[in-house]
């Protein structure tokens, strides 16, 4: 078993990680955000999501972020966009990737996008050509992967299937998405093995959220079979909207810390991210749910008490 050398790491805090926060986090704080973590060599972060402010109030200043944050060359701020009228908002922001959204189960696919898993797919047809004809990178996400909190069980053929149909659009990366955090190593490295029939490896990810403790191991599982893109939160933000329950994405702090202990390379400077997670947890008032980063954070304190 060789493990991959290097990691790319995207970070989904911005977005995935406040986007079900109740309060609304001021867009100060989000620009903030995603420059600290920019500055701590992230270079590819999910900063926008241009979807409905009705259905997710808390992106409603998505605009304003993508618009404010100072960029830095060679980072990737992605943003996702359901349809054409997200893609349009993408484009205005100056977004450099965009992210159409589906489900494994055809359930999820009714509540988080309002639509079947076919008609997605034909809403996302239109959105694919237009970020093609604009050379925008489309990277393409499928939630329930491992499970859904609707339908249970999600075979790993139906995973792939929407993979094949991702694939056909044209998408340049693709994101197994574990939304409720349910799946097991043997489980997700029987959904890897299946999928990877019908797009490389190299471009597919790993999106897992902490729910049942096992994201960690998941990711490992994944490194295993040679997977090296994964999707992180800084301090562990996050919670989809549709799906009740649901924690956090796994925190960078705690994949940081188990990357640099494999030797494995990411560009990313672990303490400033703590750092950035110390920021968003005290504009949000609570202690982040990185168990690294918490360590981290009281370790440093402790040792500045003591000089
Ligand atoms: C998908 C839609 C837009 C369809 O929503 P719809 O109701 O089917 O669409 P519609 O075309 O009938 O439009 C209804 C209203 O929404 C507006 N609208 C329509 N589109 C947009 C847009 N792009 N931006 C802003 N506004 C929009 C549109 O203008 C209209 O406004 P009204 O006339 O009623 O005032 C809606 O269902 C929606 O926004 N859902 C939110 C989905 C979402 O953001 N979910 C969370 C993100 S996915 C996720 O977190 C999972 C992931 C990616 O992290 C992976 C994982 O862990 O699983």
């Amino acid at each position: 078993m060789t493990l991959p050398t290097h990691v790319k790491l995207v970070e989904v805090g911005p977005r995935d990680g406040l986007q079900n926060e109740k309060e609304t986090v001021p867009a100060e704080a989000k620009i903030e955000l995603v420059e600290r973590l920019v500055d701590a060599g992230l270079t590819n972060v999910e900063a926008a999501s241009f979807v409905s402010p009705k259905w997710v109030p808390q992106m409603a200043t998505s605009g304003e972020v993508m618009d404010r944050i100072r960029r830095r060359p060679g980072v990737v701020y992605s943003a996702l966009t359901p349809n054409m009228k997200g893609l349009e908002a993408a484009l205005a922001a100056r977004a450099d990737e965009v992210v159409i959204f589906g489900s494994a189960s055809e359930a999820f696919s009714q509540r988080n996008i309002n639509c079947s898993i076919a008609a997605s797919i034909e809403r996302f047809r239109e959105v694919a050509r237009a970020a093609k004809a604009h050379s925008i990178r489309l990277r393409g996400s499928i939630s329930c992967s491992f499970g859904c909190p609707y339908q249970g069980e999600v075979a790993p053929e139906d995973v792939a299937d929407v993979v094949r149909r991702l694939r056909d659009l044209g998408c340049d990366e693709i994101d197994i998405a574990d939304t409720i955090g349910t799946g097991t190593p043997a489980k997700v490295q029987a959904v890897y093995e299946t999928v990877a029939q019908d797009y490389p490896l190299a471009r597919l990810s790993g999106h897992f959220h902490d729910t049942y403790g096992q994201a960690l191991v998941n990711i490992y599982a994944a490194l295993q079979l040679g997977v090296s893109i994964f999707h992180s939160s800084v301090a562990g933000l996050g919670g989809c909207p549709y799906a009740k329950g649901a924690t956090g994405n796994v925190a960078t702090e705690d994949v940081l810390y188990m990357l640099d202990g494999l030797g494995i390379h990411t560009g990313v400077d672990l303490e400033k991210v703590v750092e950035a997670g110390q920021f968003i947890s005290r504009q949000l008032g609570r202690a982040g749910s990185s168990q690294a980063g918490n360590a981290l954070a009281a370790k440093r304190h402790s040792s500045n008490q003591n000089v």
